[in-house]
């Protein structure tokens, strides 16, 4: 059986290893950079004691992040890599990844469902952390309900086991959608009334009470916090709620018109990617255990007309139009439980959380980021395509 040491891993140039008992474990490593760590932070938990990068150098934990390829996990993994060398962040999903991708440091394919991969990869890899990104997002998970108590319970069970056993520091992301329609809906602080009646919402609540018993059962380091929509341009969100402040982007740019499947009137809490990745870190890397295993973050909170407003700012011809209010998306009610806006003031005085991409910043650079796409897009396709064609017509 092949055993992959540090050492392995530090002198393959190119090279694509193959673990016998993970059937589905494809290991790609490739162009090995030397750590560029931007940042280094003080290492403190006692998970970190035995991961010593050489006997003399700084130690970095050495991070799994499932669900890397994901809207959050591909901008997250990018960062780690830059502050803790790309040698100590496994990505993981259960996706193949781009070239691209694979080419920037380990990349491991597991399903979150398999925990004796899991375990595996845990100690092949020595991992201290994890940040557990694999999840089926509000919109797709009510549309198939079991994929998602099986994919949001099971993967997080299977990840918390392993904090346990291992020691390791754990990271799982909650969201708005965690609260329900009983919730006070502004201003909702992080203790407070929770039922959520969507599938989603349930899944992520067992997460946070789940985390909770182990870290006071077990002392397992969980972090959690509970994430608002989450706005970027690379990479298209994963089928939630909130991808309608995505989306639009994207239409506005694109044909100057854009369908919104919620009510224009619907608030939602919000934020740019940059300021969510950096709020993760924050809490991940914090040196000690927090008051709290749980905190709502959040930037600002917009509806649907307010966002394109500021869209028309920069695109005065931008038109929107409504789903048809007697036929609404099945997406409106989800919505229409969560909180409008959120109370984060735990997080901003526990960790220092503070957002840095108001309205007016975020739309600006969703904008610049998308027409700098469609831009690279007309330049790469030949001048006759259809594809073109299409594109300058619309
Ligand atoms: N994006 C948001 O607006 C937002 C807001 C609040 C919370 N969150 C949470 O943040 C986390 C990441 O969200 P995201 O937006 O990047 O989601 P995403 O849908 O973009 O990515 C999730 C990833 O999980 C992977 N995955 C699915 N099933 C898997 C399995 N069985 N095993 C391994 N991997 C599997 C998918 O392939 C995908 O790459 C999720 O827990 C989500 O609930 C996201
Ligand atoms: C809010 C969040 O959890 C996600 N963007 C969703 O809409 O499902």
């Amino acid at each position: 059986m092949l055993k992959l040491t540090t050492t392995s891993m530090l002198t393959s140039s190119t090279r694509i290893l193959r673990q016998p008992l993970a059937r589905a474990t494809t290991i790609a490593l490739s162009r090995y950079n030397a750590a560029t760590a931007t940042r280094l932070f003080s290492i403190s938990s006692s998970a970190n004691v035995a991961n010593t990068n050489t006997p003399t150098a700084p130690r970095h934990p050495r991070v799994l992040v499932t669900g890397s390829l994901g809207q959050l996990g591909s901008g997250l993994v990018k960062e780690l890599r830059q502050m803790y060398g790309n040698e100590n962040v496994v990505a993981s999903d259960i996706r193949k990844p781009s070239d691209e991708f694979a080419a920037n440091g380990p990349f491991v394919c597991a399903d979150v469902l398999n925990y004796s991969l899991l375990d595996r990869i845990v100690a092949d890899w020595r991992i201290d952390w994890i940040v557990h990104y694999s999840a089926l997002l509000s919109a797709v998970a009510e549309k198939n309900p079991a994929l998602a108590l099986s994919v949001n319970m099971t993967g997080v069970q299977n990840v918390l086991e392993l904090a346990k056993i291992h020691r390791l520091r754990i990271f799982v992301p909650s969201t708005i959608g965690a609260f329900g329609p009983s919730t006070p809906k502004y201003n909702t602080p992080d203790l407070t009334i929770m039922r959520p009646n969507t599938i989603y919402g349930i899944t992520k609540l067992h997460t946070e009470l789940l985390g909770e018993y182990y870290r006071e059962k077990f002392g397992v380091d969980f972090r959690s916090a509970r994430y608002p929509g989450v706005l970027s341009a690379d990479v298209p969100p994963g089928g939630g709620t909130t991808d309608y402040a995505v989306d639009i982007f994207h239409h506005a740019i694109r044909h100057g018109h854009y369908t919104c499947f919620l009510s224009k009137d619907t608030r939602l809490p919000m934020m740019y990617l940059d300021d969510c990745i950096r709020g993760t870190i924050d809490l991940l890397t914090y040196p000690t255990m927090l008051p709290q295993s749980v905190y709502n973050i959040t930037a600002v909170s917009f509806t649907p007309e307010e966002l394109a407003n500021e869209i028309r700012k920069h695109l005065p011809h931008f038109t929107m139009s409504y789903s048809d209010p007697a036929r609404p998306d099945f997406r409106q009610a989800i919505a229409d439980s969560w909180p409008a806006s959120l109370d984060d003031s735990m997080a901003r005085k526990d960790f220092g959380w503070k957002e840095e991409y108001g309205l007016e910043r975020m739309v600006k650079l969703m904008l610049d980021k998308i027409q700098a796409q469609v831009d690279a897009e007309k330049k790469s396709a030949p001048i006759d395509s259809p594809s073109t064609t299409a594109a300058v017509a619309a």
